[in-house]
């Protein structure tokens, strides 16, 4: 079994690759049909309010919008893990179907390879787990697959941005990056001075509105103020995260696409089915693109990261990222042997 690349929150080559994504709208506000319609959906009153407040709460692990009844959660964990099985229980049975396959990692960031953490800007990996992943070609993917970039000339770089001295192989949403930094601005300056503990972090091309250190009383101005700002701009889209609201250029392209964007890049696209075995690790609902992907392609496999039950797409779960790390670990190991063996 061969390890063939990395992605970090998505990963890694140094080749450039244009491969621009089907468009819905235009970057800038506007008339048509199409704005007006988008315009409307951030535009329907309370209880959208309240529908997006319910998701903020159901957003953190530790809130149940309804309380089980006693054992039942135990039942639904059971169930859940029966259908998802962890995947370190299940390695060897995974280590099996990708013997004698190029394994190709692609691995989610925050939540993932770094446990979630209250100041975005400290979360960062281990150094152990960061010597477990670090490759000679490493591929980064940022603002859920829409920054895509080749191979980090930086041994030691431990964060999660990409640096200077990564290539860029694939922005869609390139046109959309003068409103991002507007949109921005506007956030910082209207959020962060009136919602205590709201926290705007700019990556580029999704703005991310943290609120896990905000009073939950103060969500729903928050999400109002938030509403507010975005109205000006209909070509940008509202989702949301753990603990997290996002905005994103409206394109289609999510990290499922980013992802089969990637095998393409690193010539798995056309590659017999049975000759590469991907394995895709996340956390986030996000990441449920990228799962559904290896579905349709009968392909690799789907791990979660997850202590809770969720509906999903993967076929494993791993509960944290400890997890993660003992994984890797062990690929690693079957990797190192399976060279060793071929020698
Ligand atoms: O889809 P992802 O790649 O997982 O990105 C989603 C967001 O991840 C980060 O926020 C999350 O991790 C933070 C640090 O642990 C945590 O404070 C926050 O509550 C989590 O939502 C990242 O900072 C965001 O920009 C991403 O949108």
């Amino acid at each position: 079994m061969t390890k063939h690349g990395v992605v970090l929150e998505d990963v890694a080559a140094a080749r450039h690759f244009s491969f621009p994504p089907p468009r819905t709208t235009t970057p800038t506000a506007g008339g048509g049909d199409s704005f007006r319609k988008l315009a409307a959906q951030v535009d329907l009153g309370a209880a959208v309010v309240g529908s997006w407040l319910d998701s903020m709460k159901a957003s953190s692990p530790r809130h149940r919008l309804m309380a089980p009844l006693p054992g039942a959660a135990d039942a639904e964990h059971d169930d859940w893990m029966e259908r998802h099985p962890s995947a370190l229980d299940r390695f060897d049975a995974l280590a099996a179907a990708a013997k004698g396959k190029q394994v190709a990692v692609f691995l989610d960031y925050d939540g993932t390879l770094s446990p979630i953490v209250e100041d975005p800007d400290r979360a960062v990996m281990t150094d152990e787990v960061f010597s477990f992943v670090r490759l000679a070609e490493l591929y980064y993917a940022g603002s859920h697959g829409m920054d895509i970039r080749g191979p980090t000339a930086d041994p030691n770089h431990h964060g999660k941005a990409a640096d200077s001295s990564s290539s860029v192989l694939c922005q869609p949403a390139s046109e959309f990056l003068p409103v991002m930094e507007e949109v921005y601005a506007a956030l910082v300056s209207r959020v962060e001075p009136s919602i205590p503990g709201a926290k705007v972090e700019n990556n580029k091309f999704c703005l991310s509105v943290h609120f896990r250190c905000v009073e939950e009383a103060a969500w729903a101005p928050l999400f109002e103020l938030v509403r507010a700002v975005l109205r000006d701009y209909p070509g940008l889209r509202l989702t949301q995260g753990r603990k997290v609201l996002e905005v994103r250029p409206m394109i289609r392209w999510d990290k499922g696409k980013a992802l089969e964007f990637l095998l393409t890049a690193l010539g798995f696209a056309d590659a017999d089915k049975d000759d590469v075995f991907p394995i895709y690790v996340g956390d986030d609902r996000t990441d449920e693109d990228a799962f559904r992907v290896l579905r349709a392609r009968g392909q690799g496999a789907g791990i979660l990261v997850s202590r809770f039950p969720k509906e999903t797409s993967a076929s494993f779960t791993l509960r944290d990222p400890a997890e993660v790390k003992d994984f890797l670990r062990k690929l690693v190991v079957v990797n190192a042997d399976a060279d060793t063996n071929n020698s």
